[in-house]
C-alpha cells in the first residue's frame, strides 16, 4: 500500500461552471451548434488548470481532481462504470452524457432528481440485473495527468459504489423486488479496475463519496457497504482508499467503516457529531470536515479548533476540511463590492473557504465578527386554520366559474434571451427603468393573449419581470443581500445566484401585485397571482445561522402573507404560492423528519391562510419524490396542489395518499424538462388514469413546472395539444 502522508489542508471538491459561468456558456454553444467539441474541451481544461494552480496558491496541501464534470459527476460515474443505458452511447464521452442528460433522437433523458437536500439534481442512473459493468477510467486519469503538468499531484474524487447504486433506479423491465445494490459484486470488480489504473498511474490516494451512508440505512446496506470495502480494501494493486461522507453524520455507518480496511474516512462535522472513540479509527486518518460546504458564513475558528481538539484524541491523523464539495457555494467573494461591509466582513465563498482550512491546519485562523441581534419577534404566531374546504370550494366555485378539468399553467413562459440581455442592461445601467417596464408590460400582454387563444382557463402573467424565482422576491425585501456573480450549479448548465438571509426580513412595498393587476386589467378570465413560499425562499438562500431555521422561515411567511392580502385587495381571485423546495429540505434522517414538516407545514399557513374563503390558494411542487411527504401535501391545505407527475410517469397516481387527497389537484401532463412535444392522446391517456384515480371534479390540467427553460414553438405546441385534450376529456 502507498504510504504518502494524507495531507493536512483539503477540500472535497470546487465549482466547475466557471467564476463567470464559462462552462456554460461553451456547453451552450456546444448545443447550439456554434462551436465544437475542441472548444468545449479547452473550456474545461482552462477551468480545470485555473481552479488548480489557484488551490496552489492558496497554500491548499490536498488538491482534488475528477471533480470537473461537462453536466453532472453521478452521470460520469456512469460512464466511467460503463453503465449508461446504451442507446445514449454515443462517439464521445460527451455526447453519451449530453444524450443521457438532455435526451437525443426522440429519447427522453435521465430522470433527474435532487442530490440529497441540496439544490444541485443529478441524472437517475437505471441499473438493471443485465446492465454490464467495463470500468473506463479515461477521465480521472486524464485528470490526474492535467494537474501533473502544472506541477500539480491530486487526488482523483470517485462516487462510491454504494451510493452510486443507492442512488441508481431499477431499469425499465427490472423484475419486481430488482435493487440496483444488488448488483454490488459486478459493480465493484469495476471499481478494482478503476482503482488498479489508478494504481498504475502512480495515484497514492483516492477519494469515494458515500454521502448516502448519512441517511438511514438498512442493516443489508450497511452489511452491503462493509462488504464492498472489505473487498476494496483487500485489493494488493490500489492507491490508499479515503471514504468521505456529508451533509450529515455516519451513525450507525461509522463503526462499518472504522472496521474497514480503507486508510481516511471523511466526517461532516458541521452537520453531524463528533465520532465516538472506535478502536478503529485510532490508526486511520480523520478527515475532519469543519469549514462548511453548504453555507457562505465564515468559519467560527474558536469553535473548529475545539472540534478538531476533540477529534485528534480518536484517530491516528486528523487532516482538515470542508464538510462536503464547495459545488453548493459561489466562486470568490472577493468579486462582490456591492456587498455591505459589514455582511463581507462575515461572509465565505469557495476561495475564502480553502483560505480557512489552510489558516486551520496551520493554526492561523483569525477571528469573525459577530452576527448582528434580532429586532423582529422570532416565535412564530399559532398555526392558524381557514374555512373548511368544502365551505370555501362552494365560494370559489360561485366566484370563478371555472368548467371541468381547468387547464392552467405552473407561472412561467419562457424567459426570451431579450428580457435576458435587457435585465443585464438594465443591472449595467445601459437600460433605464421605464424601457425595461415597458419590455415587461408587453410581454405580459404577448402571454395573456396567447393563453386566451390557446383557451387557458386559469392565465398567468409569466414571470418575465424575474430573474428567478427566489432571487426576484429577495431583491425586494429587507433582510437579504444578493450578489453579482455568486452563480452556484442546479443543474447541467443551469445556475442560481442564491440569495443571503442575513438580517431582519421585511417586506417594505408590495412586490408583484403591479404585474399581476396589470395582467388581469388585460382579460377577463381569472388571472392567478404568483409568489414563492417561504419555505423555497429559506431553502434556495444562504440563511442566517443565529437564528433557527424555524424562526427565519416564520419572518419570510409573515412577508408573503402581506403579499397574498394585498394581491387579494387587488382583486386576484386565485393565488399560487409555490413550494418545489418542501421535499428537498425533508431531513436525510427519518427521525427529524415529523419536527421539520411541521414548521414547514405551519410557515405556509401562515403565508396563506389570511386569504378569504373565495380566493382560491394553489400551491405547487416539482423536483423531487413528493409520495414520500404526501400528509404534508395535503396539510398545506391549499384549494389546488401542482405536482410533477409526467416526468416519473404518473407514479404519484397510484398513491392511496393521492387518492385521499380532498382538494383539487393537477398531476403535471407535459415534462418541461425535454424538448419534446408531448401529443394529445398521450395527454388524453395520462387525463384518464387522473380521472380515473380521482374524481373528475378534483383534477386540474397543467405542464409538470414552470416553462422558463422551454422556448417559444414548443410551448405553443404542446399547450395546445393540453387544452385539447382536456376539451375531449370534458365532452366524454
Ligand atoms: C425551479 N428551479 C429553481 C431552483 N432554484 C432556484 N433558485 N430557482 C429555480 O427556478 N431549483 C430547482 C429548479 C432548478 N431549475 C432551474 C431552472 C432554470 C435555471 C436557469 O435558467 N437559470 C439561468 C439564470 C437565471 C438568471 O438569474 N438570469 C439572470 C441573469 C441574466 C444573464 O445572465 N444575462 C446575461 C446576458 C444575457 C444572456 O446571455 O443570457 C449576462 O449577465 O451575462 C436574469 O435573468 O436576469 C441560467 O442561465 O442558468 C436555474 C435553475
Ligand atoms: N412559478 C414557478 C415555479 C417553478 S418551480 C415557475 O413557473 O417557474
Ligand atoms: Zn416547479
Amino acid at each position: 500500500m502507498p504510504t504518502t502522508p494524507f495531507p493536512d489542508s483539503t477540500i472535497l471538491g470546487y465549482p466547475r461552471i466557471g467564476p463567470r459561468r464559462e462552462l456554460k456558456r461553451a456547453l451552450e454553444s456546444y448545443w447550439d451548434g456554434r462551436s465544437g467539441l475542441a472548444e468545449l474541451r479547452a473550456t474545461g481544461r482552462r477551468l480545470r488548470a485555473d481552479t488548480w494552480t489557484d488551490l496552489r496558491r492558496r497554500g491548499l496541501a490536498g488538491p482534488v481532481s475528477n471533480t470537473f464534470s461537462s453536466y453532472d459527476q453521478v452521470l460520469d460515474a456512469a460512464l466511467a462504470l460503463g453503465a449508461v443505458p446504451a442507446r445514449y452511447v454515443r462517439d464521445t464521452p460527451e455526447d453519451t452524457v449530453f444524450a443521457a442528460a438532455r435526451g437525443a433522437d426522440g429519447l427522453p433523458p435521465l430522470r433527474m432528481t435532487k442530490w440529497f437536500d441540496t439544490n444541485y439534481h443529478y441524472l437517475v442512473p437505471e441499473i438493471g440485473p443485465d446492465t454490464t459493468f467495463r470500468a473506463d477510467p479515461g477521465k480521472p486519469v486524464a485528470e490526474v495527468r492535467e494537474a501533473r503538468e502544472l506541477g500539480i499531484e491530486t487526488r482523483p474524487v470517485l462516487l462510491g459504489p454504494v451510493t452510486f447504486l443507492l442512488l441508481a433506479e431499477a431499469a425499465p423491465g427490472a423484475p419486481d423486488g430488482f435493487a440496483p445494490l444488488d448488483r454490488l459484486p459486478d459493480v465493484l470488480t469495476a471499481y478494482e479496475e478503476l482503482l488498479g489504473a489508478l494504481a498504475d498511474e502512480g495515484v497514492a490516494w483516492v477519494q469515494l463519496d458515500e454521502p448516502a451512508l448519512v441517511a438511514d440505512r438498512t442493516p443489508a446496506e450497511l452489511a452491503a457497504t462493509a462488504a464492498a470495502y472489505e473487498r476494496l480494501g483487500g485489493l494488493t494493486r490500489r492507491p490508499a482508499l479515503f471514504v468521505a461522507s456529508y451533509f450529515g453524520g455516519l451513525g450507525e455507518a461509522l463503526p462499518v467503516l472504522a472496521d474497514s480496511p480503507v486508510e481516511a474516512i471523511g466526517v461532516d462535522l458541521v452537520r453531524g457529531d463528533v465520532p465516538e472513540a472506535l478502536p478503529g479509527l485510532r490508526d486511520k486518518v480523520l478527515v475532519a470536515g469543519v469549514v462548511s460546504g453548504r453555507d457562505v458564513w465564515r468559519t467560527d475558528p474558536v469553535a473548529a479548533t475545539a472540534l478538531l481538539d476533540r477529534v485528534r484524541g480518536i484517530a491516528g491523523q486528523v487532516a482538515v476540511a470542508t464538510s462536503c464539495s464547495l459545488l453548493h457555494v459561489p466562486y470568490d467573494l472577493a468579486v462582490e463590492p456591492d456587498l455591505p461591509a459589514e455582511l463581507t466582513g462575515r461572509l465565505a465563498f469557495a476561495a475564502q473557504k480553502v483560505d480557512e482550512v489552510v489558516a486551520l491546519a496551520a493554526g492561523t485562523a483569525g477571528s469573525v465578527p459577530a452576527a448582528p441581534t434580532p429586532t423582529r419577534p422570532v416565535e412564530p404566531p399559532p398555526v392558524v386554520s381557514r374555512a373548511p374546504y368544502a365551505v370555501r370550494a362552494a365560494a370559489q366555485a360561485a366566484r370563478l366559474g371555472l368548467p371541468e378539468l381547468p387547464v392552467t399553467t405552473i407561472g412561467s413562459f419562457p424567459q426570451t434571451a431579450e428580457l435576458r440581455t435587457t435585465r443585464a442592461d438594465l443591472a449595467a445601467g445601459r437600460v433605464g427603468a421605464a424601457e425595461y417596464d415597458g419590455l415587461i408590460r408587453a410581454e405580459i400582454e404577448r402571454v395573456v393573449r396567447l393563453q386566451e387563444r390557446l383557451g387557458v382557463d386559469v392565465l398567468v402573467h409569466g414571470e418575465p419581470e424575474r430573474n428567478d424565482m427566489v432571487q426576484y422576491f429577495a431583491e425586494h425585501l429587507d433582510g437579504f443581500a444578493v450578489t453579482r456573480h455568486g452563480w452556484v450549479q442546479s443543474y447541467g448548465s443551469r445556475c442560481t445566484r442564491p440569495p443571503i438571509l442575513h438580517g431582519d426580513v421585511r417586506r417594505a412595498a408590495p412586490i408583484t401585485v403591479g404585474w399581476s393587476t396589470y395582467a388581469q386589467s388585460l382579460t377577463d378570465r381569472p388571472v392567478k397571482g404568483m409568489l414563492t413560499g417561504p419555505v423555497t425562499i429559506v431553502a434556495w438562500s444562504f440563511v442566517r445561522t443565529d437564528l433557527p431555521l424555524p424562526a427565519v422561515v416564520h419572518q419570510v411567511a409573515d412577508a408573503i402573507r402581506g403579499e397574498v392580502a394585498d394581491l387579494e385587495a387587488a382583486g386576484i381571485g386565485i393565488v399560487q404560492v409555490d413550494e418545489p423546495a418542501l421535499r428537498e429540505l425533508l431531513p436525510l434522517r427519518g427521525a427529524e423528519r415529523a419536527a421539520y414538516l411541521d414548521w414547514a407545514v405551519a410557515a405556509y399557513r401562515q403565508a396563506t391562510s389570511g386569504a378569504g374563503d373565495a380566493t382560491q390558494i394553489h400551491t405547487h411542487l416539482c423536483y423531487s419524490d413528493a409520495d414520500e411527504i404526501l400528509t404534508a401535501i395535503d396539510a398545506l391545505d391549499a384549494d389546488v396542489t401542482s405536482i410533477e407527475s409526467a416526468r416519473s410517469h404518473g407514479r404519484i397516481l397510484g398513491e392511496p395518499a393521492v387518492r385521499d387527497f380532498a382538494r383539487g389537484l393537477g398531476p403535471g401532463v407535459y415534462d418541461i424538462h425535454s424538448r419534446r412535444v408531448p401529443s394529445t392522446d398521450e395527454i388524453v391517456a395520462q387525463l384518464r388514469a387522473a380521472t380515473t384515480a380521482l374524481p373528475t371534479g378534483r383534477v386540474w390540467v397543467n405542464p409538470d413546472c414552470g416553462l422558463k427553460t422551454r422556448a417559444y414553438p414548443e410551448v405553443t405546441a404542446a399547450l395546445t395539444n393540453l387544452v385539447a385534450a382536456a376539451r375531449t376529456l370534458r365532452a366524454g
